[in-house]
């Protein structure tokens, strides 16, 4: 028989509350010690939980942004080829090395041939349904078609459609120094490539013709900045993600807000339904494109109905992602560029020299098969995306298992695995003092400097980005109306170091970006 205190021990309900926490928690604990230690298991070095975790408070008190935690990653795993790291509890692979990261690209693709993140539903989410998101056979079905859009012959189509925006965008400035009767301007860079970029996105992508130039209030644009904003509610889809991808589809959790997501779906079925009954279609734009590619499908006799690839749902998911991703990408590299060479009036002469040396009246009606002798401004893109690489970091997931070459390490199916290209393009190993801002690290001379693997904005292997020579056509032909038309300057609100915006997807710079343009006589 137990001594009285003993029973009196056994009777308090604190002891009870205390058993059941304790017996609670240790199978918590041997839980996630048992996750937390994936990788120490398997002899790979890794970051430990510790860290995840107080990168995690840092990040839900503001003070941290995505960005910061892969390059924290970068930095921690140093003289290391990869290493690992956890989603929660999800184990996770940093890859570090350019060749690595090639392999796991190009060589390898079948084991990595999915971005990370959760898979299409369109019934939950019906802008799901867009190349980035799409997996398996599915994706390579549709990336075939798709990438139709962005032949040589299309872009050429495009170019007229983007020498348009060029003008309207010329006539805005030059209205804005009549109207003062100055021969100088300070405006937000920000904001004018913004504009730009959705005029040129609005008509490249569905062929209408936006006036955010004119209309600052343009209801397209709107919604696009609505769409690519970081809310919490989709910190909140991300947290679930990683608990269960199958939660999401239950909670029906969706990519955009309920009023974008109309927006975008009313838009473009109403153009579709405009390009479908039009006569005598340009095939200008990439909706045209699509809708034409449909068609084929349809008059095809040999495409049975199930297996037709431009699917409604298709369509919606890669017209919207053209148009959010699309514009909001293009914007900030606008942005950044035009910063950049406000600090360089040497890389704006050599860019203006070339132009003239093309001998073309405007800059504007430089012929396609022109464009690729500006080389000189080719060099200036391609810094402007090593220094500024939108996308900073690259997801795949693991679809086949991998052994890391050279080592006994197993990258198991389902491991998602991330590349830090901000990372790799500020280290100092691959691009000596990252921070300078030199084109000539492009040019014919020194580009057998750059190490394969190490400098990618686009990604690579054959899930780059589908639209990159698209891209370099938006850029150039900003470039060209700007640096033939004005002088660019920094002006007393130009801040003097840049900082990003954690709040949105892409890298941006932070706050409003002034400069001084200068009509050139
Ligand atoms: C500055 C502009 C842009 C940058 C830096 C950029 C960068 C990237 C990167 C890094 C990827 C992932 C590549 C990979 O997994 O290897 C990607 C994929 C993609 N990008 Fe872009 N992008 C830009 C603009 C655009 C635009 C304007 C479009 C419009 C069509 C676009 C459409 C896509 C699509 C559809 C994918 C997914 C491709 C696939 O999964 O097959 N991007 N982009």
């Amino acid at each position: 028989m137990l001594p009285w205190s003993s029973m009196h021990i056994l009777t308090s309900p604190y002891l009870w509350i205390l058993l059941f926490l304790v017996g609670g928690a240790v199978p918590i604990i041997y839980y996630l010690h048992q996750k937390h230690t994936y990788w120490l298991r398997r002899g790979v070095p890794f970051i430990p939980a510790s860290k995840l975790l107080s990168q995690f408070v840092r990040l839900m008190l503001g003070r941290l942004q995505v960005r910061t935690i892969f390059e924290e990653f970068y930095v921690s795993l140093a003289g290391h080829k990869f290493g690992g790291s956890y989603q929660l509890t999800r184990p996770t692979l940093i890859l570090r090395d350019p060749e690595l990261i090639r392999s796991c690209l190009i060589n390898n693709f079948s084991c990595f041939h999915d971005h990370q993140g959760v898979a299409p539903c369109p019934k939950v989410d019906p802008l799901s349904h867009n190349l980035y998101q799409l997996t398996g056979e599915q994706w390579h079905q549709v990336r075939q078609k798709v990438a139709q859009a962005f032949s040589s012959a299309k872009l050429r189509l495009m170019y007229q459609t983007l020498q348009g925006c060029a003008e309207r965008l010329d006539a805005h400035i030059l209205r804005l120094c009549s109207e003062g009767e100055k021969e100088e301007i300070e405006l937000c860079a920000k904001e004018l490539m913004g504009n730009f970029s959705m005029e040129i996105i609005a008509a490249s992508a569905l062929g209408i013709k936006s006036d955010a130039i004119q209309d600052p209030n343009d209801e397209l644009k709107r919604m696009m900045d609505r769409a690519m904003v970081f809310s919490w509610s989709r910190f909140f889809g991300m947290l679930v993600q990683l608990l269960s991808p199958r939660l999401v589809k239950l909670l029906g959790l969706r990519s955009a807000e309920k009023e974008v997501e109309e927006f975008f779906e009313r838009i473009i079925r109403d153009t579709v339904q405009m390009k479908s009954t039009a006569e005598g279609e340009t095939r200008k734009d990439f909706l045209q494109i699509l809708v034409n590619l449909r068609h084929a499908e349809q008059n095809n006799p040999q495409t049975a109905a199930d297996v037709s690839v431009i699917t409604d749902d298709v369509m919606m998911g890669v017209v919207s992602a053209f148009l959010a991703v699309g514009y909001d990408a293009v914007a900030v590299v606008f942005a950044f560029c035009l910063f950049e060479v406000a600090h360089r009036p040497d890389v704006q002469d050599k860019m203006f020299q070339e132009l003239q040396s093309l001998k073309t009246p405007a800059a504007v009606q430089l012929p396609y098969d022109q464009l690729k002798n500006l080389q000189y401004m080719e060099q200036v893109i391609s810094e402007t995306l090593r220094k500024y690489p939108v996308s900073v970091v690259l997801g795949r997931t693991c679809t086949e298992p991998f052994r890391i070459p050279g080592t006994s390490v197993l990258v198991e199916e389902g491991v998602d695995c991330f590349i830090p290209i901000l990372s790799l393009h500020h280290d100092p190993k691959y691009f000596p003092n990252p921070e300078v801002f030199d084109p000539d690290r492009f040019s014919d001379e020194n580009l057998h400097n750059i190490v394969p693997g190490s400098y990618l904005p686009f990604g690579d292997g054959p899930r780059a980005c589908v639209a990159y020579r698209l891209v370099i056509l938006y850029m150039k032909t900003m470039l060209m109306t700007m640096v033939s038309n004005y002088t660019i300057h920094r002006c007393s609100r130009t801040p003097k170091e840049l900082k990003y915006d954690g709040g949105r997807f892409f890298l941006t710079p932070k706050g409003d970006l002034w400069l001084r343009l200068r009509r050139r006589k």
